[in-house]
């Protein structure tokens, strides 16, 4: 969480919530740019993998990947959750500490592997077109951007838990002794900003992703609506993303973060 945000003493919803705003940018960009090459297929397959090799390039980029971010010092915050963390190593550089606004249990919340299913799975083709240009290295690392991006924002569910438990312990309390995850996922749920939040990614990833171009009567620039087909993301994609996977999943974070919130 940036500082303003999650950094001070007072964790606020409403910053909270604008830093997941901004956290939008970072994954509608991220799509943008992995949507720059083809499915290439090949890069998910384990079968052309090289000697000693196990698993596909792309787990295979992001495991390495992973050692070299954990080596630079990243995954120290509750948010930043790798996707393979065992036997990652220590930071080679000092770090600087984050505020301790959460419960320490904070750090045993993950939902990765169901990420990474829904990624692969599901959303990979909902925004490449079929297709195999070769460049393959350079496609995992996009796709490591996109799941990174995902991650982090989903991730971020430890801390709007920690408000919404802080602004009303008197409510959160009863289930969470209860273990109730049912009554849990009904007082945090607001129907009202799921809405609000499925239409602001559609319309960023509609003005993010147009042609910018000088054109005088381009009625883009003006204001005006780029057409969805020539957007390099198709927008709805974008709420689709939101509505059946991110904000369900930031859910399940911070009903698993509530329930451990009194251990
Ligand atoms: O803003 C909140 O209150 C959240 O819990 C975050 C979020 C989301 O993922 O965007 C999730 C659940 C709510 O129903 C609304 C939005």
């Amino acid at each position: 969480m940036e500082a303003g945000a999650g950094a001070g003493e007072q964790l606020s919803l409403g910053a909270v919530r604008d830093q997941l705003i901004r956290e939008e940018d970072s994954i509608v960009f991220a799509l943008i740019e992995r949507a720059k090459r083809p499915r290439n297929a090949p890069a998910y397959s384990s079968a052309g993998a090289g000697a000693g090799v196990g698993g596909s390039l792309a787990e295979f980029f992001v495991r390495e990947a992973e050692v070299l971010h954990a080596k630079a010092g990243h995954y120290q915050k509750p948010e930043d959750v790798p996707f393979f963390s065992q036997d990652l190593p220590p930071p080679l550089f000092p770090t600087k500490g984050y505020p301790k606004v959460l419960h320490p249990s904070a750090s045993r919340v993950c939902v990765n592997d169901a990420i990474w299913k829904m990624y692969f799975d599901e959303l990979l083709q909902l925004f490449t077109v079929d297709g195999d240009d070769g460049n393959y290295a350079e496609t995992v690392a996009l796709d490591f951007a996109c799941l990174q991006a995902i991650s982090r924002r989903i991730h971020c569910g430890k801390y709007v838990a920690e408000v919404k438990f802080k602004d009303s312990p008197q409510d959160y309390t009863p289930p969470i002794h209860a273990k109730d995850s049912n009554a849990l996922m009904n007082l945090l749920t607001f129907k009202a900003v799921e809405e609000k939040v499925k239409k602001r990614v559609e319309k960023k990833a509609r003005i993010f992703g147009q042609n910018v171009t000088l054109e005088e009567d381009s009625v883009n620039q003006q204001g005006g609506n780029a057409c969805d087909s020539e957007c390099k993301v198709d927008p709805k994609v974008l709420s689709k993303l939101y509505d059946l996977w991110v904000m369900p999943l930031t859910k399940d974070v911070e009903v698993e973060y509530l329930l451990r919130r009194l251990d």
